[in-house]
């Protein structure tokens, strides 16, 4: 039977769409990028036009168009299958994915006030295509799911135990679609069982975290309650120090103030006053911009920090793995952070990190490093489209 799956993949700043087949082969892919900013834009993957969107567009706006783009250009001819998203946060109610219906809906939007810059979007792609596709079945991947194997010393706050028991206040962690899918990329590159395979996964997109894969399972991850903690983020600080939320009240900042200040204003924007996107502050930094290289400077170092504390959850470490939009494309980042770990005994080849890319090597370490450092490209939309696939087929 011919199947056609989409997915929709709204991230904080980008919507990814992609059609598979039945047998999970890409057929087309689309990306919007800059979205709610003034020059939004997408393109239709294998073509050389750049779609204009309207200024500041939505996810949902974006959606339509692109949806079009695909029918005009004949890439989705026969009707779909199912739909599956990309959704970043389901709190302690969904250790798996889920056909979407109104309890599930209901659901994810109490989760939204954990995720404000996601799983509002989220759940603006699933009601434009509930509109636009109200007879296909919907699917939910839920980005925390592959933690719900984190250890109690990994997801316990050390705050009034009362909190979690009343209010589930406790680490969550995120990104889980692409940790789980690096987890099953490198034990195949690294030719181990999936079970038998312990990686530290960096996932380095507009969103960062990083997390310890023990023997194919989440260990530890840097992302906690909300997808605020840990790493310095394209808008959002990672970790602070709590004792600032006083400081700040006591100098007229309100709690939504810091709130919008520490998710939107925050990270490599904040650091470099200049901009969220990891290759233009390359550029910046090249040509002398002061705050564009302190920006980077600080986004490498808190990483490396975060590696060598992933190292507390492993018995053994197969590799290191990059990936993400930075992950997979800035040798420098890769370079900078690793220039810290030296006494761990990571070790960089700088021609293999500048020249991965151009072949199928995934291996950037010098042959005298004590680990393998690998950059895998991640690819939650065919994780997703499997899982919409499997749960649209009837048992
Ligand atoms: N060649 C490159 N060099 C440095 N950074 C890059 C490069 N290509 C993409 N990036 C960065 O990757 C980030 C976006 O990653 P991505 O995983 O696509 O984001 P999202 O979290 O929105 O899905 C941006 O900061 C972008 O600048
Ligand atoms: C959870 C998260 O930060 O996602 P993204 O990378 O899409 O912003
Ligand atoms: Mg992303």
């Amino acid at each position: 039977m011919e199947e056609t799956l989409l997915v929709v993949n709204c991230g904080s700043s980008s919507l990814k769409l992609a059609l598979f087949d039945g047998e999970h082969r890409k057929l087309a892919s689309a990306l919007a990028e800059r979205i709610n900013q003034k020059d939004a834009f997408a393109r239709i993957s294998g073509d050389q036009e750049t779609i204009t969107l309207p200024h500041h567009a939505s996810h949902e706006q974006a959606l339509r168009v692109l949806v079009s783009a695909f029918r005009e250009r004949q890439l989705m001819t026969s009707s779909l299958s199912a739909i599956g998203h990309r959704v970043v946060h389901g709190g302690e109610n969904f250790r798996q994915s889920v056909r979407i219906d109104d309890g599930v809906i209901s659901a994810i939007e109490k989760c939204s006030e954990l995720a404000p810059l996601h799983n509002p979007v989220n759940l603006s792609g699933i009601h434009a295509t509930c509109k636009l596709f109200p007879h296909t079945p919907q699917i939910a991947v839920f980005d925390t799911a592959f933690h719900q194997t984190l250890p109690r010393h990994a997801f316990m706050y050390a705050v009034p135990s009362v909190w979690y028991q009343d209010w589930s206040v406790r680490r969550y962690g995120f990104h889980g679609i692409s940790h789980g899918f690096i987890a099953c990329e490198a034990a195949r590159v690294l030719e181990k069982p999936l079970e038998a395979t312990s990686v530290i996964s960096a996932h380095l997109g507009n969103g960062c975290s990083i997390t310890a894969i023990r023997d194919g399972a989440s260990a530890d991850t840097s992302m906690g309650m909300t997808p605020m903690e840990g790493l310095v983020m394209g808008t959002r600080s990672g970790d602070i120090d709590p004792g600032l939320f006083d400081y700040l009240q006591g100098k007229g900042v309100n709690a939504e103030e810091l709130h919008q200040a520490l998710n939107r204003k925050s990270g490599l924007l904040g650091l470099s006053g200049e901009t969220n996107d990891m290759r233009s502050l390359c550029k910046l930094a090249e040509s002398g911009h002061d705050s564009s290289r302190i920006a980077i400077d600080v986004f490498c170092f808190r990483l490396a920090r975060y590696i060598g504390a992933m190292m507390a959850s492993l018995k053994e470490l197969d590799a290191l793995v990059f990936t993400g939009g930075i992950g997979e494309n800035s040798d420098l980042v890769r370079e900078t952070t690793l220039s810290h770990l030296s006494l761990l005994g990571f070790e960089v080849s700088t021609e293999r990190n500048r020249t991965h890319g151009r072949s199928s090597q995934h291996r950037i370490n010098s042959d005298g490093s004590r680990f393998p450092v690998l950059v895998i490209p991640t690819n939650e939309e065919l994780v997703i489209a499997r899982e919409a696939s499997r749960l649209a087929s009837p048992a």
